[in-house]
């Protein structure tokens, strides 16, 4: 409570002080180097061409003095990078297990085309993610002037590689390749990056569940959710709206039922909705246009952006640094994520997440068969979701799922599958929802709006929970007592239940 009021009184100051500092003009706001101009024209497309390194500031602009002067508190921050590295492991885990149960791992295929430096560097960390997690890697590269043809066919080769569970096309591409015909040829089930127009489809529609998140919304909200930010019925605003972070971003809030604004390159007076938002997540790649002006006091803010800038005095002739002004942001946010350090490394945590699930899917092929050997033994568990997820009727599925029978001894009771084949109970007070095939389904792996569960359970569930409570101590988990001044308990009463990665 001290804590909130000094938040407020922090605000109420700052903003007086601030008042006719606040643009009103955009182009203040972003940075001033002679590519600003052709940012505010076509922001979008122009994006595409961006250099491989800026040169530009990396300090904010003209902010009062006076502003920074009064601000004394520091928002907390939200480690991305150890959460990240808390997911790889535990992905590297489950990999191990699956290895010495049918001696085979997930795969991942990525294709590169082009020199553009921050892309190598992504991929480069990708290697390294999957190489930690014990997950199979293949690059294919190309150069700036390969055809259409050469990468739909490295991607056919993925397609029907049956070692391979997921392909990422690493984006964005040069800009004679049709982006949209490559990754049309991306094979659905293959898709961990989540951008195939079915699974955003199924992200968008209600009741629906997509094959996969993309990976950034996923890594934003399963950071707000760990640090115990509470999103439903919250005010969230995204700045931004590209396929593969703004769009599903906020199709994912919504999903958690907050309440979505997104703010665009053509959005008058952004400043204005964004100091509205409990929670802002900015993916842009304007380096430090959301001010300290722009933030509402004691909001969340996520910094999705991430722009290399030369620096000479970096390891690497690099930095990277976000969209929002970290410095001035983090004396108004409470929480707030760094760049790097934030949603970057959970990007990754998610794709290898992502991919564990697609080689788990994809080892479930025998949907209703009966139980017949060693992999399907190991799947069975899955498979139930998979019926589930594809929506199809299968009562011997539902019974099993029930029992929790074929569970007992596989590592799969630990993944939420459970969650997805909770027997049909109508979602009370949502009749509308209740389709006739069952409730509208949790996200899967991810947090989920409250959902009544089968009592056998929501019994394996807490038990679980307090292992891992046990195991986690000093984790994330402490921080969602500490933000909200409540108890799990307390909030697992009003329905806010977490569903980690891995519970
Ligand atoms: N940390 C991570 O894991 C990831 C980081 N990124 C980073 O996030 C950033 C965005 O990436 P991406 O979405 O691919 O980029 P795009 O260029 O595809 O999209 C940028 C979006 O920002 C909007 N925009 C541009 N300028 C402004 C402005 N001045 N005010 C408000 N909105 C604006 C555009 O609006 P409009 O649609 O109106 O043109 C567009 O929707 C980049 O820095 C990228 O490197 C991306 C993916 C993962
Ligand atoms: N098909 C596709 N999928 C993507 O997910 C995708 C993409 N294309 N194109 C580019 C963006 C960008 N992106 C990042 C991933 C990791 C970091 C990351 O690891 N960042 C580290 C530091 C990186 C470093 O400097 O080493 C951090 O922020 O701490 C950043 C950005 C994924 N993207």
């Amino acid at each position: 409570m001290a804590f909130k009021n000094k938040v407020q009184s922090i605000v109420v100051s700052g903003w007086r002080n601030n008042t006719l500092l606040v643009s009103s003009s955009r182009s203040i706001n972003t940075f001033a180097t002679g590519f600003d101009n052709r940012i505010l024209k076509s922001p979008s497309l122009v994006s595409l061409d961006f250099p491989d390194v800026w040169n530009c500031s990396s300090t904010c602009y003209s902010e009062p003095s006076s502003y920074k002067l009064a601000s004394e508190h520091i928002a907390r921050v939200i480690d991305g990078k150890q959460i990240a590295e808390k997911i790889i492991s535990k992905v590297a885990i489950e990999v191990t297990r699956m290895k010495k149960a049918i001696g085979e791992v997930p795969g991942l295929g990525v294709i590169l085309v082009g020199e553009k430096k921050d892309s190598q560097i992504y991929v480069r960390n990708k290697i390294k993610a999957c190489e930690e997690a014990g997950i199979k890697f293949k690059l294919t590269k190309f150069s700036d002037n390969c055809t259409e043809d050469e990468v739909c066919e490295a991607i056919m080769r993925f397609n029907v590689d049956p070692s391979f569970h997921g392909i990422l096309v690493q984006l964005p591409l040069p800009q004679h390749l049709n982006e949209e015909k490559i990754l049309d040829v991306l094979k659905l089930e293959k898709d961990v990056d989540g951008f195939h127009p079915m699974n955003m489809g199924n992200l968008a529609m209600r009741g629906r569940e997509p094959l996969f998140i993309p990976c950034t919304p996923k890594g934003c909200v399963e950071l707000l959710i760990r640090y115990g930010v509470e999103i439903m019925g919250k005010k969230a605003v995204v700045i931004g709206r590209s396929n593969i972070v703004g769009l599903p971003t906020s199709l994912l809030l919504q999903r958690h039922h907050a309440t979505v604004t997104i703010v665009t390159a053509l959005t008058s007076k952004p400043e204005e909705i964004t100091r509205e938002a409990d929670i802002l997540i900015s993916g842009v790649g304007v380096p430090n246009m959301v001010r300290g002006s722009w933030v509402k006091p004691g909001a969340v803010v996520v910094d999705v952006g991430t722009y290399p800038i030369e620096d000479t005095s970096c390891a690497l002739g690099y930095r990277l640094i976000g969209d929002v002004c970290y410095e001035e942001a983090s004396r108004v946010a409470s929480l707030i994520t760094p760049v790097p350090g934030g949603v970057g490394p959970m990007t990754i945590a998610m794709l290898l997440y992502n991919t564990l699930e697609s080689a788990t899917l994809s080892w479930t092929t025998a949907a209703c068969s009966p139980v017949s050997d060693q992999k399907h033994k190991w799947y069975s568990c899955r498979s139930w979701g998979q019926r589930h997820k594809h929506q199809t009727v299968c009562s011997e599925a539902d019974s099993l799922c029930q029992n929790n029978t074929a569970c007992s001894n596989t590592w799969m009771d630990r993944l939420p599958s459970h969650n997805i084949c909770t027997p049909s109970i109508p979602e009370t007070g949502r009749a509308s929802s209740v389709a006739h095939r069952g409730p509208v389904q949790p996200l899967r792996g991810i947090h989920s709006a409250p959902l009544p569960q089968a009592p056998v359970l929501e019994a394996v569930t807490h038990e679980k929970k307090e292992e891992e409570e046990e195991e986690d101590e000093g984790d994330v988990i402490k921080g969602f007592h500490d933000n909200n001044h409540r108890t799990q308990r307390e909030v697992e009463e009003r329905g806010d239940k977490r569903h980690d990665v891995f519970e």
